[in-house]
Order: structure tokens, then C-alpha cells, then sequence
């Protein structure tokens, strides 16, 4: 995840890093996202007894005086060693005991070109000392970092349990990202053969599990991107108001209690307000019912139409996001997230208004049509086709058509999940099992966003027709 300020390559093409804002002062918030009701049983994990007094040590200060490392059913975690409130300071981390990729020695830093990502970069700095095992000063803290195979994030999915997500955008993204980290390995590789004696038996999925730590407990901040070693035991609570804070002028990371906790209680913190898909790709876990749950979808206009060059050009001309194909042209589909709409009646928001603006563009049958959306668009503030059309009958011939796509989608979404088969199956146990929950949580949660936009605009098209719109 890069907490904080999502910062992989991937969130560049589609989203930002765990994403970083700024609150009052010089606080950053950085992203890192959260599970709802992450009721877990947890105790206190032994191999860290250490880890803590070592950490605050190498900082020179106090970190925290009420926190304790725990094991949970989500591998590490932090809880209260002592009554929290909340607005209570639980932990600070200071800049000088966070690993970033300034730590990459300068004779390997100089042979890497400007294209590699500071994920990579930190991956790298992972990987050396990894390699230099109990010789490494951060030894303590390497060696409490998850192995290859207690990871789900979805690079490490088989194609069989891919398949399992095909339906949704995470899939592709999946595939995205794995080419995306095989590129940064072949454009490492070069520095990594001047260092035989460090990076030797180096490969590719050990590359790959470093580059997996990064993108799943960094955070991001305004030098880049950081790994934080104590605060990355918080494990994620999407309901949380508590995220890792950096002060630029204290030079430190901390966490502020956004409620009480009792002695022995789980904390948890937001890592950012992420999908399923988003938590499935970068952290490797889902939540039942993410309240951040979305879906993407394209939408074409058909090369049959016969005014497919004038709807291009006219949601070229009112800065309509077109996609572009591989080879830079524009290839006339348009990309929308949506989002759970949470009253039928209500006002649709989680529909975006460029939705429905792109149907009644694609739904549209003449040139005069077309002429007078740009017209209108031009003596308004520019946005084609935000308002409903004029002509009652094409508002809701659009509406109908994104209807029938949604309708579309859901009936595919039902058979992915009926293709699963129950929740908890005698025949599957062990790590399918796990991944098949993960799927079955991320196709719920796109379904049921689905459902809620079908409804929506259902009862739209319908409330047109329930109105005596010819008066
Ligand atoms: C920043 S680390 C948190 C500490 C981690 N549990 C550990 O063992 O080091 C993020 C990882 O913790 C796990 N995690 C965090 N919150 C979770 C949750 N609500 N449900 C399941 N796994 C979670 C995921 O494996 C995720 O990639």
C-alpha cells in the first residue's frame, strides 16, 4: 500500500498513492487504509519482546509508552498495553528509524536510471539488507516482515485463482502490475550484476516479494516513500479516523487515537479509504463489506455508428476523458468509476455526472442533436451533456442504455460468484480457501455497487415517465 501517498507505479496509472493530505500546520496525513470491524483475538507476540526497547534505542527517544506487538488472525498488530483516550498520542516514529530510499548506497543509486520508481528503489534497499541478515543494523525489524508466502496480494495468484476475479478491474490490474514490476527488474537487473557479492542469487520473485512488502506497508510523503517500521504493525480498519501523520518539522510520524481502547484491545488505523480491489492488489486481504467498494466501467462508441467521428470529436472538444489505445489514437472508449449509490431516490451520487453525460452523447441519433449539446455546452461552463437532454425521450433512451449495460454486468457478476460456489466449502481449505474468500468478498461488494446504481437509475427513468414532461 504506500500508505499515506499511494505512490507504486500502478497507482500512477490508476489512483493515487495511499493518499496524502494536509491538514492544519505541517501535518501530512499519510494513507493507509483500514478494515471495518476487525474483530480479532490476539496475544502478546514473544519473538518482538525486543523490538520495541531496539527501535526506541536506535531513535534516541521514546516511541510509545501504549502500545504493545500482538499476533492477530492478520499476522502482527498493535494493541493497547495501557487505557488509551482518544486524542492521546499512541505512537511517534522519529524520520532517522524510517528505512527509505535514501539508505540505497550511493555506488547502486548512481547506476540506476531515473525511470526506476522509488518503490523499486525501496524494494532494493529491503533486498540488501535482507541479504546482510544479522549483520544488517535493521536486523531486528527485517527479519518481523512477512514471508513470501503469508502474502495475498494478487501478483502472487496462480492463473487458476486469478480467474476466480476475472470479472472485475483487478484482474487486468493484476496483470499491469506484474509487467510493471518485471520491467523495473530487467532495468535493476544491470546494477545488480556490478554486485555480485550482495545480489547474486537474486531473482525475480524475490524482487517481486520485496517490491510486495513496499506497496503493502509504506507510506507516502512528501521525500518519497518510507517504511515505518512499528507503526506498519497497525493493521486497517476502513472505518477508522486514526492514519499516520507526518510533521515535516518534527521530523516524525505519529498516530492520534481517534477513540478509547481498553488494555489488551486491537488498534486500528485507516490506511486510506480503498477498494477491495485496491486492497486485494497492494495489501492482499479484502473486507466483507467495504464501504469503499467500487467498479470501473468502459463504455465504447461502436464503429458502426454513423456519427461516430462527430461524437468523437465533440467529446474531444468539451474535454471529454477519451482512452487511448497502445498506440497513443484514441480509441473511443470512455472509463468511469462508480460507486455504491446509497438511496435509490436519492440524489445518485456514486454515478458520476460524465456517465451519463458520455450516454446521451452516444445515445444521440442526428448531427443536429449533437450541435445543440455543443452549443449548449459552450454557453455553459463548457461540460457537454451534464444537464438532461431536452428531449425527453433520448433522456431516457440514455439512461436505459447505461441500464442495460449495468444489467449486463450484474447478470456476469452473478454467474463469477455462482461459479464459486459457498463460502465455506469441505473440498477447499488452506490458502484457496482464503483467496476464494477474497474474491467472493471483492465480486460481493462490485456486485452490490452494481445493484445500487441499477436501482438508481431505474427509478430515474421511471420518475421521468411518472411526469407529465409534455407540459
Ligand atoms: C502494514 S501491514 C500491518 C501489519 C501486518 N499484520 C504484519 O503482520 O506485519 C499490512 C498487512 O497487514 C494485513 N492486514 C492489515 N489489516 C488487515 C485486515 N483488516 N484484514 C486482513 N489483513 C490485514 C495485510 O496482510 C496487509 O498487507
Amino acid at each position: 500500500m504506500l500508505l499515506g501517498a499511494r505512490i507504486t507505479n500502478l497507482w500512477r496509472l490508476r489512483r493515487p498513492l495511499l493518499g496524502m493530505s494536509q491538514t492544519q500546520r505541517s501535518w501530512i496525513k499519510l494513507h493507509f487504509s483500514c478494515l471495518s470491524e476487525v474483530k480479532v483475538s490476539h496475544s502478546l507476540d514473544d519473538e518482538c519482546d525486543d523490538f520495541l526497547p531496539w527501535l526506541q534505542r536506535k531513535a534516541g527517544v521514546e516511541i510509545s509508552s501504549v502500545l504493545s506487538i500482538g499476533k492477530s488472525a492478520y499476522g502482527r498488530t498493535l494493541f493497547a498495553s495501557d487505557i488509551i483516550q482518544a486524542g492521546d498520542c499512541i505512537l511517534s516514529v522519529p524520520y532517522n528509524v524510517q528505512l527509505s530510499p535514501d539508505y540505497l548506497h550511493p555506488d547502486i543509486n548512481t547506476l540506476l536510471n531515473s525511470e526506476i520508481s522509488y518503490v523499486a528503489k525501496l524494494a532494493i534497499v529491503v533486498l540488501v539488507e535482507q541479504r546482510l541478515g544479522q549483520d544488517s543494523d535493521w536486523a531486528p525489524y527485517i527479519s518481523c516482515l512477512p514471508q513470501l508466502d503469508e502474502m495475498h496480494n494478487t501478483i502472487f495468484w496462480s492463473e487458476d485463482e486469478l480467474e476466480m476475479i476475472h470479472q472485475s478491474s483487478v484482474y487486468k490490474e493484476t496483470i499491469n502490475q506484474k509487467s510493471l514490476i518485471e520491467k523495473e527488474f530487467l532495468a535493476v537487473r544491470p546494477a545488480f550484476e556490478r554486485f555480485p557479492e550482495v545480489f547474486e542469487r537474486i531473482t525475480y520473485k524475490d524482487f517481486m516479494h520485496a517490491y510486495a512488502l513496499v506497496s503493502s506497508r509504506a507510506w507516502g510523503s512528501t521525500k518519497g516513500e518510507s517504511l515505518i517500521p512499528f507503526a506498519d504493525f497497525l493493521n486497517h480498519d476502513g472505518t477508522s479516523e486514526a492514519v499516520v501523520m507526518s510533521d515535516e518539522d518534527k521530523q516524525l510520524s505519529e498516530v492520534i487515537a481517534d477513540r478509547d481502547y481498553s488494555p489488551g484491545e486491537q488498534v486500528l488505523i485507516r490506511y486510506g479509504k480503498f477498494s477491495n480491489a485496491t486492497l486485494l492488489l497492494d495489501f492482499g486481504f479484502t473486507l466483507p463489506d467495504n464501504i469503499h467498494d467500487q467498479v470501473h466501467i468502459q463504455l465504447n462508441i461502436p464503429h458502426h455508428d454513423p456519427l461516430r467521428e462527430m461524437k468523437l470529436e465533440v467529446l474531444q472538444r468539451h474535454h471529454r476523458p477519451i482512452g487511448k489505445d497502445i498506440h497513443g489514437i484514441n480509441s473511443s472508449v470512455g472509463s468511469f468509476t462508480i460507486k455504491e449509490v446509497k438511496s435509490a431516490s436519492g440524489k445518485g451520487k456514486g454515478i458520476p455526472q460524465s456517465l451519463r453525460a458520455f450516454a446521451r452523447v452516444l445515445c444521440c441519433t442526428s448531427s443536429q442533436e449533437l450541435r445543440d449539446l455543443a452549443v449548449e455546452a459552450e454557453q455553459t461552463d463548457g461540460r457537454l451533456a451534464r444537464r438532461s437532454l431536452k428531449n425527453i425521450n433520448r433522456e431516457i433512451e440514455a439512461h436505459r442504455f447505461l441500464i442495460s449495460q449495468i444489467s449486463q454486468l450484474i447478470e456476469d457478476y452473478h454467474t463469477s460468484i455462482e461459479s464459486l460456489g459457498p463460502l465455506s466449502s469441505p473440498f477447499v481449505s488452506g490458502k484457496l480457501a482464503l483467496r476464494r474468500k477474497m474474491a467472493l468478498d471483492l465480486l460481493n461488494g462490485e456486485l452490490r455497487v452494481l445493484r445500487s446504481s441499477y436501482a438508481w437509475l431505474e427509478n430515474y427513468c421511471a420518475t421521468w415517465t411518472t411526469t407529465d414532461y409534455h407540459q
